[in-house]
């Protein structure tokens, strides 16, 4: 199929959120078209999307609608033209994609795990019994209560900055949040990394992925030339063990997929949403076939949880 680069005059437009952590994003992936086909940064315009879940601030995200509200704008969108690739936390992206979308194209992986933020503790262990810990996803919440039932967990939305005011305020001693968008963001909040051995992070946790229009000849192949072959393959894994899940907002699971050698090593976890219980295993098998791995350790792990097990 033959296409024409883009040019000042017919751009190619990168959709996104406006929030900081968005546009540092969708600035990574312009850098990367820009360099691998020597075009100025005129061929290229970034359409700021307003998105629902970004403008209700004030409520826990499984009450409004869960992931599909950071979404759904953006790909209205795309199948509209107004926009022809579209930047995305891999992380806040359902498992499925509407008819006419193809979501296949993946930045190299940020740090997969979770950081603990605290101006006064040094680190998730030397937390205090009873401590209040701030926090709005329902994994990290279910995950910590899991192992440390004494913690008091209390919602904990907004940007970086907001979340740190609320830590000075003294509204709990610590939060949680991706290293990924820290280290995206060039921040500094006296973050820890914690081990995934005791923080499994979120399915595709630290990916960044470019939606397009099947169909649409120029962006397929600009966005073949920036794809990350290895993060596809554990993404691979990642989204079909998520998929077979049925993972939605409301329930907490985590998973997480490395690349040792030819092997893919996909560990996962599912837990109450309370905490009072956890279900978590690992597989592992040819990195080329992590479809059927994620849905082989998803299978094993649902086989385990009673029926009432997600609450
Ligand atoms: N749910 C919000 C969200 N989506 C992606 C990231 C961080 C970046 C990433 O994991 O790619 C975050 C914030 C956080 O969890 O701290």
């Amino acid at each position: 199929m033959t296409y024409a680069l883009p040019t000042p005059s017919e751009p190619l437009n990168i959709g996104t959120r406006g929030s900081p952590l968005a546009l540092a994003q969708a600035h990574e992936t312009r850098a990367r078209l820009m360099a691998a086909f020597h075009l100025p940064e005129a061929a290229f315009a970034i359409v700021v999307i307003k998105v629902t879940g970004d403008q209700i601030q004030d409520k826990a995200l499984k009450d409004i609608g869960g992931k599909g509200l950071f979404t759904r704008e953006i790909e209205d969108a795309l199948l509209d033209g107004h926009i022809d690739i579209a930047v995305h936390s891999m992380k806040d992206m359902p498992t499925l994609q509407p008819d006419g979308l193809c979501l296949d194209t993946y930045l190299p992986r940020e740090d997969v795990r979770d950081a603990f933020v605290s101006p006064l503790v040094g680190a998730l262990a030397d937390l205090p019994q009873g401590a209040v810990v701030g926090s709005s996803s329902l994994r990290r919440r279910a995950q910590l209560l899991h192992r440390r039932p004494d913690l008091q967990v209390v919602e904990f939305r907004g940007n970086v900055q907001t979340r740190m005011k609320k830590l000075g305020d003294g509204v709990a001693v610590a939060t949680f949040l991706a290293m990924a968008g820290l280290n995206r963001l060039g921040m500094q909040v006296s973050q820890v990394a914690i081990d995934p051995e005791d923080m499994l992070p979120a399915v595709a946790q630290g990916a960044i992925g470019i939606e397009r229009r099947i169909g649409d000849a120029r962006a397929e192949a600009m966005l073949a030339a920036i794809h990350d072959g290895p993060t596809g393959l554990r993404l691979a894994a990642e989204r079909a063990y998520l998929l077979r899940l049925d993972g939605s907002c409301q329930t907490p699971i985590a998973g997480l997929a490395v690349i040792d050698g030819a092997d893919l090593w996909l560990r996962g976890e599912i837990l109450r949403p309370d905490g009072t219980a956890a279900i978590a295993g690992d597989l592992r098998g040819p990195v080329a076939d992590g479809a059927a791995l994620g849905q082989a350790l998803a299978a094993e792990l649902l086989g385990q949880a009673p029926a009432d097990f997600f609450g």
